[in-house]
């Protein structure tokens, strides 16, 4: 057995976002958004799912929050639903809906729980996706906005901004792949609303520091690790071509001012011709105060001519995998910190998404989530190996609080510490909880 030590200013927080827990989508003058346009169309949702009462959480945010301060975190990561605040994506202010943040900021500040705001997590307001949505770069300006509203509206309560969450999933999941909303299958479209979630995450960088409301911003890139089968080139150069895609598509723009220049060359094969105009890259370029990381899994994969978009196959190494069938990979969470230390420099590194799915109900009152201990003590273990290795790494935000709907996969997967029964909307501490409590409290765990 060994001890796991973390640094002694770590901080512990975790994460939710507001079309997976709000519910109220019919509420306080929300507008409709593309998540609840998409999982109301027949065959996208596991079940035909959707948001409409989720956890509930727009009503029962305060016994949320009190289970935060019964956890002991420091850090909660929410998310604000753009079309609770510009209910048409633009011009009319909804009252109502900034009346509700601000309640659930000042109970989490009330019990010194520090609000981390992740200002876009997939709800596009529908008004503007039938106006093109990302692909249009006037979205761009109708976000930056947004989020000079919400900047100016919390000045001194909210510290801590991420300005898009995931940008892979947004461009590339929901609009190449298509399993997300809206649903677009089109590389080329994908890959053009990749740029503009760039050009916006760079220009509301700017509108931030130009209003000098104190603070610190960054964003959210989702990671992955592939580990080349053999030491053969052309494994090696197929597992760094979809960790280019998730990682340095997004992050050198950000950090270095460019595109990498093998994954431009990958997609113009694949008949990718990127508009970027002048000024773009310089836009993006902007410094952040830190970068958010989202990791859940990883794989060993080889080279396989014409296979996908990226010309590799996974390697079935019989990992042990969670519920929603990911294998459980924490030398991947190492190696992609590795990764990015090296590639970025010593950039402060909030894991702001971490977690696993395990199905486990309740029994005489208790949800024994065995595995879900497990995966964080081995993703707990490698993260302190990386912070051993010098990754500045400020805290870990896990994913998720609670049970939440799971966008394509609805309500029948659960990444919570916090099991909610959907019917009767009662919240359950599982094992989890009680164990990330004590891990909370010591700064450490016994591995
Ligand atoms: C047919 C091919 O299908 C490919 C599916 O490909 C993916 C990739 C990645 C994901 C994914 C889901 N999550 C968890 C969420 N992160 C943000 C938060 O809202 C969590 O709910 N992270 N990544 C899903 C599906």
């Amino acid at each position: 057995m060994a001890i796991i030590q973390f640094p002694k200013d770590m901080k512990w927080g975790t994460a939710t976002a507001s079309y997976q827990i709000e519910g109220a989508t019919n509420e306080g003058g929300r507008g409709v958004s593309i998540w609840d346009t998409f999982s109301k169309t027949p065959g996208n949702v596991v079940n035909g799912d959707n948001g409409d009462v989720a956890c509930d959480s727009y009503h029962r945010y305060e016994e949320d929050v009190e289970l935060m301060k019964d956890l002991g975190i420091d850090v909660y990561r929410f998310s604000v639903a753009w079309p609770r605040i510009f209910p048409n994506g633009t011009g009319e202010v909804n009252q109502e809906g900034l009346d509700y943040y601000h309640r659930l900021v000042d109970k989490l500040l009330e019990n010194g729980i520090e609000p981390m705001c992740t200002l876009y997590h997939w709800d596009l307001p529908q008004a503007l996706q039938d106006k093109g949505g990302w692909a249009n770069r006037e979205t761009i300006d109708a976000f930056v906005d947004y989020a000079e509203l919400m900047f100016k509206e919390f000045s001194g309560k909210i510290n801590k901004w991420l300005t898009l969450n995931e940008p892979w999933c947004i461009s590339f999941l929901s609009n190449y792949i298509g399993v997300h909303a809206p649903g677009n299958q089109d590389l080329q479209l994908a890959t053009q609303i990749s740029h503009h979630l760039l050009v916006t995450h760079g220009k509301t960088v700017q509108k931030f520091r130009e209003l000098g409301v104190g603070g610190e911003i960054g964003f959210a890139p989702n990671t992955t690790w592939l580990e080349p089968y053999s030491n053969r080139q052309e494994d090696i150069d197929a597992c760094n071509r979809e960790i280019g895609w998730y990682i340095e598509w997004f992050m050198d723009p950000v950090f270095k001012g460019s595109y990498p220049d093998f994954m431009v060359e990958w997609f113009k094969k694949k008949g990718v011709e990127l508009d970027i105009q002048d000024g773009d890259m310089e836009t993006i370029n902007q410094p952040v105060d830190f970068l958010g990381i989202n990791y859940y899994t990883g794989h060993i994969a080889r080279y396989k001519e014409n296979e996908g978009l990226l010309d590799w196959e996974m390697v079935e190494m019989n990992y042990d995998r969670t519920d929603i069938g990911w294998p459980i990979f924490p030398e991947g969470f190492y190696n992609v910190l590795m990764r990015v230390k090296d590639s970025y420099g010593d950039i402060p590194i909030y894991i702001t998404e971490n977690g696993s799915c395990y199905n486990d109900e309740p029994e005489n009152g208790s949800v024994k989530d065995s595995g879900r201990i497990n995966y964080l003590q081995q993703h707990l273990t490698a993260l302190s190996r990386a912070i051993a290795s010098g990754v500045n790494v400020k805290g870990y935000i896990t994913w998720s609080l609670m049970d939440n709907f799971e966008w394509a996969e609805g309500y029948t997967m659960r990444f919570g510490i916090v099991h909610v029964n959907y019917r009767t909307l009662e919240r359950t501490k599982k094992d989890s909880f009680y164990w990330y409590k004590q891990t909370i409290a010591n700064n450490w765990f016994e591995n």
